[in-house]
């Protein structure tokens, strides 16, 4: 581990103001001021100089990128969760940790997903779009009616930090919790979610109301939720994805959705972010957000501490507390 005065440290996007005062006065820093999304070739120049690169979910760390990596890179500190964007055997093969942003943005996202659970369900959004447009004659006892979500079940993919936050404000809404996870959780902590472990995904998209994707993207992850899978939900059935947009097909997701094979989706994430496919874009039962998940001022400036508590951590010897373990032994 190498220990490092004031690492050269390039940061791909603007970051909170806070955060980048603080880098400034830490390390030998380089901001993205007019925050533009870095190029390939940037990426490259980037990776070519710095020891320390502070990428994002919207840069494209591949095996390509890391090819151009100076033997002085010896540390991708993501400011995020996901690290899907990063290609993480590479960077094993290279020898270069990758940490992340883990704990800070759980209740933010948590909060976030719930606002859907609650607003596609009941057409707040619809709603709300539906008075601006000054269509709205006034109260009627049949009007934009929506589905009740008490005692309605949700079925978790994904029971980490923010799959376990979405099912403490679930169960205080009255509703039942499902939940599908690589791993089973302890029984203590299931009591205490209330939750019930579904072993087998298919029968659990079989037998719940509200689906929340809540898993990390991977290889395996890839379209977890395709036709045959969306086919096996209800009519009444809600999806809502916070987590990545590539877990679902959204072709798949649009034909079930103008066909009304199922009731309607809250999106915050997509395949192909920031495009969004036209059907999509034309739905009225479809809440569609611009990846809100952690998008508060605390849980913004909270990563980037995370980031530089990695980078200081790091560049004092040690090894850093959010290192992403996944292919490393
Ligand atoms: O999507 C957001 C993140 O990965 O932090």
């Amino acid at each position: 581990m190498p220990q490092i005065e004031r690492p050269k440290t390039i940061v791909t996007r603007k970051l909170p103001a806070q955060v980048e005062a603080r880098m400034a006065e830490l390390f030998d820093a380089e901001f993205n001021a007019d925050d533009t999304p870095m190029s390939e070739d940037a990426l490259k120049n980037a990776v070519a100089r710095a020891d320390v690169l502070v990428p994002t979910l919207t840069d494209d760390i591949s095996k390509d990128v890391l090819a151009s990596a100076g033997p002085q890179l010896r540390l991708i500190a993501n400011f995020g969760v996901g690290v899907d964007h990063i290609d993480l055997a590479a960077a094993r093969a290279r020898d270069i940790p990758v940490t992340n942003t883990p704990g800070v943005l759980t209740e933010d996202t948590a909060d976030m997903v719930m606002g859907l659970i609650i607003s596609v369900p009941r057409r707040l959004a619809e709603g709300e779009k539906f008075v601006r447009a000054g269509k709205w004659r006034g109260w009627a006892p049949t009007g934009m009616l929506g589905h009740r979500v008490n005692g309605k079940k949700l079925g978790i993919v994904g029971m980490g930090r923010i799959g376990q936050a979405i099912a403490r404000r679930a169960s205080g809404f009255g509703i039942a919790i499902d939940y599908h996870n690589r791993h089973r959780l302890p029984e203590a902590v299931e009591q205490t979610l209330g939750a019930t472990w579904r072993e087998n995904l298919d029968d659990m998209l079989a037998d719940i109301d509200i689906l929340s994707i809540n898993c990390p993207y991977t290889a395996e992850t890839h379209h977890l939720l395709n036709e045959k899978r969306l086919g096996l939900l209800g009519r009444d059935v809600y999806v809502i994805n916070a987590a990545r947009g590539e877990i679902i097909n959204e072709e798949a997701l649009t034909d079930a959705l103008e066909k009304g094979a199922i009731a309607g989706a809250g999106l915050d994430v997509y395949e192909n972010e920031p495009d969004i496919g036209e059907r999509l874009l034309a739905l009225e039962n479809v809440v569609l957000l611009p990846h809100l998940g952690s998008a508060t001022f605390e849980g913004r400036e909270a990563m980037g501490d995370k980031v530089i508590a990695n980078i200081r951590i790091w560049a004092d010897g040690h090894r850093p507390p959010d290192q992403v373990l996944e292919g490393w032994a």
